[in-house]
């Protein structure tokens, strides 16, 4: 059940607002990079961790590492100018592994049962992604009109970690490089090779870090879990 784990951090947090990257912003008196950093340095079957980082903090990031004793991250590679840039640069640079999950920085909370359920199934079928069923009610809007109103039931809203045999989502990376394909998560470039993607319905407490509001809501899981500022 072993893997390596790429987590991009080389966001700029526009959305948050902060002037920094919203990785470096407290919860619990603990950076969130930190938060997330500590869930996979804590899991045995993390055998290694990969950090696409902004060049200008990639000293500051290292500092952070060495203050909390964050030991399995083999690479700090500089991320893209999209998300997806960040990830690929850690594809490239790790050596081949059986299974690579890519997990946002920005998601502090994360389970170790979640990552091991979607582990289990990315051995067994290849690619697997982390998603809770939507709770609203989604429309299409065009021009501040409603022009469809999407069947719930088979909707859900897809989170990360998303788990893949290394082979097959370096393969997806390169051909969506070469033909300039971008999507937001990394199960779009594996589902247009045609290759079945696979959901594990993890948790809404799997939070993107990316408005303020955000940041109260993430104070909030940690003191349900017992951790307070
Ligand atoms: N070029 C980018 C963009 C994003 N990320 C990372 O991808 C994760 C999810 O991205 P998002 O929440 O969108 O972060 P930002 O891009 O920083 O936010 P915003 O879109 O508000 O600027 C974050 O951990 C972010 O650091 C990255 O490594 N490289
Ligand atoms: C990958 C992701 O977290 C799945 O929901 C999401 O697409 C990331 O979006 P962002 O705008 O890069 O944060």
């Amino acid at each position: 059940m072993q893997y390596e784990v790429v987590l991009p951090a080389a966001g700029s947090g526009k959305r948050m607002g902060a002037g920094q990257n919203k990785l470096f912003l407290l919860l619990a008196n603990k950076p969130i990079l930190i938060h997330t950093l500590e869930v996979f340095e804590q899991d045995e079957n993390c055998t290694g961790i990969w950090l696409a980082v902004k060049p200008e903090e990639r000293e500051f990031i290292q500092q952070l590492l060495r203050e909390y004793q964050i030991t399995k991250v083999k690479g700090l590679p500089d991320g893209g100018e999209e998300r997806q840039h960040s990830v690929h640069s850690c594809i490239k640079e790790m050596e081949q592994v059986e299974i690579v999950l890519v997990h946002d920085a920005a998601r502090p909370f994360i389970t170790q049962n979640i990552i091991a359920s979607l582990v289990k199934r990315a051995i067994e079928q290849g690619a697997a992604i982390a998603g809770v069923k939507a709770k609203d009610t989604m429309k299409k809007v065009k021009d501040g009109i409603i022009v469809e109103t999407v069947d719930r039931e088979s909707l859900w809203m897809i989170q990360t970690p998303q788990a893949f045999r290394y082979d097959l989502l370096a393969e997806a990376e390169d051909v969506a490089e070469k033909v300039g394909f971008l999507g937001t998560d990394e199960a779009m470039l594996v589902e247009r090779l045609g290759y079945p993607v696979h959901i594990v319905e993890a948790s809404y407490d799997n939070l993107k870090m990316t408005t303020k509001e955000d940041l109260v809501l993430g104070e909030a899981i940690l003191k349900k879990r017992g951790i307070n500022s």
